[in-house]
C-alpha cells in the first residue's frame, strides 16, 4: 500500500535555536495525523542532533538532504550513513535539483547514494524533474524516464520514495497544475517495477494548493521547500483536507 509522505525540506535555512523556536509552534498547530501518513522535516545537517532530542517520541520524523555512498573515508564537507542512522534520521533526500545543478550530482553518484541510503536502512527521497527548456521542447517525459533509467540501476523499489519536482515551479511561486503533476507521476509510476511506491510532488506547495495536489490519485505527499519553513504554514499543509 502507498504511504503518504509530506516532507519539509529546509534547504540551508535555520540556526539551531530558530530550528526549536520553530518546533514550538509547529507542534502546537499540528492536528492528529493518520496512521498513514509520514511528516518527515529534512534540515541542514547542523541542526539533526538538536531536532533528533527534541523530537524523540514524537511522531515526526527527520530527514537528511543528502548521504554519501562511502560508510568513512577522505570526503571533506559529506556525510555518510552510520553518522545519520547514530542519530535517529530517518530519510535523505537524494539527487535534488539543487545538488544536480550546483554540485555536480549526476545519475551515477545519484545511484551511488541511493544504494548508500538503502543499505543503512533510510528511505531515500530521489528527486527528478525537468527544467523549463526540457518542458518546452517536450523532453519532459524522455527527461525524467532517463532520470529514472540511471539513477535506479539496480535499487531496491521496496523502501523508496521519488519526489517529481519540476524545476522550473521550484522556489518560483509557479506551481505545475495539480491534474499536470499527477499525470507525470503516473508516468514515472508506470516505469516501476514496484507500484506501491510513494511519489511525492514537489514545487511551490503552499497551503492553498496541498488541498487540491494531495486530492490527485496517483500523488501521494508533498516535498516542501519554502512553505516548511513557517510553523503555521507547514502545519496547514501537514493537516491538509
Ligand atoms: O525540496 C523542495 C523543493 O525544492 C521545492 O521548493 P519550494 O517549495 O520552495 O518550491
Amino acid at each position: 500500500m502507498r504511504k503518504k509522505i509530506i516532507a519539509g525540506n529546509w534547504k540551508m535555512f535555520k540556526t539551531q535555536a530558530e530550528a526549536q523556536e520553530f518546533l514550538q509552534g509547529f507542534m502546537t498547530e499540528l492536528d492528529e495525523t493518520p496512521d498513514d501518513l509520514d511528516t518527515v522535516l529534512c534540515v541542514p545537517f547542523t541542526t539533526l542532533w538538536v531536532m533528533s532530542k527534541s523530537l524523540h517520541g514524537s511522531r515526526i520524523k527527520l530527514g537528511a538532504q543528502n548521504i554519501h555512498w562511502e560508510d568513512s573515508g577522505a570526503y571533506t564537507g559529506e556525510i555518510s550513513g552510520p553518522m545519520l542512522v547514530e542519530i535517529g534520521v530517518r530519510y535523505a533526500i537524494v539527487g535534488h535539483s539543487e545538488r544536480r545543478e550546483y554540485f555536480g550530482e549526476t545519475d551515477e553518484t545519484v545511484n551511488r547514494r541511493l544504494k548508500a541510503a538503502q543499505r543503512h536502512g533510510l528511505t531515500p527521497i530521489l528527486c527528478v524533474g525537468e527544467t523549463k527548456q526540457q518542458r518546452d521542447a517536450g523532453e519532459t517525459e524522455a527527461h525524467i524516464f532517463s532520470q529514472l533509467e540511471g539513477d535506479l540501476v539496480d535499487i531496491d523499489q521496496k523502501n523508496l520514495v521519488i519526489a517529481y519536482e519540476p524545476i522550473w515551479a521550484i522556489g518560483t511561486g509557479e506551481t505545475c497544475e495539480a491534474e499536470e503533476a499527477n499525470r507525470v507521476i503516473g508516468l514515472i509510476r508506470s516505469k516501476l517495477k514496484n507500484p506501491d511506491v510513494s511519489i511525492q510532488y514537489g514545487g511551490s506547495v503552499k497551503p492553498d494548493n496541498i488541498d487540491e495536489i494531495m486530492a490527485q490519485p496517483e500523488i501521494d505527499g508533498a516535498l516542501v521547500g519554502g512553505a516548511s519553513l513557517k510553523p503555521e504554514s507547514f502545519a496547514r499543509i501537514v493537516n491538509y483536507q
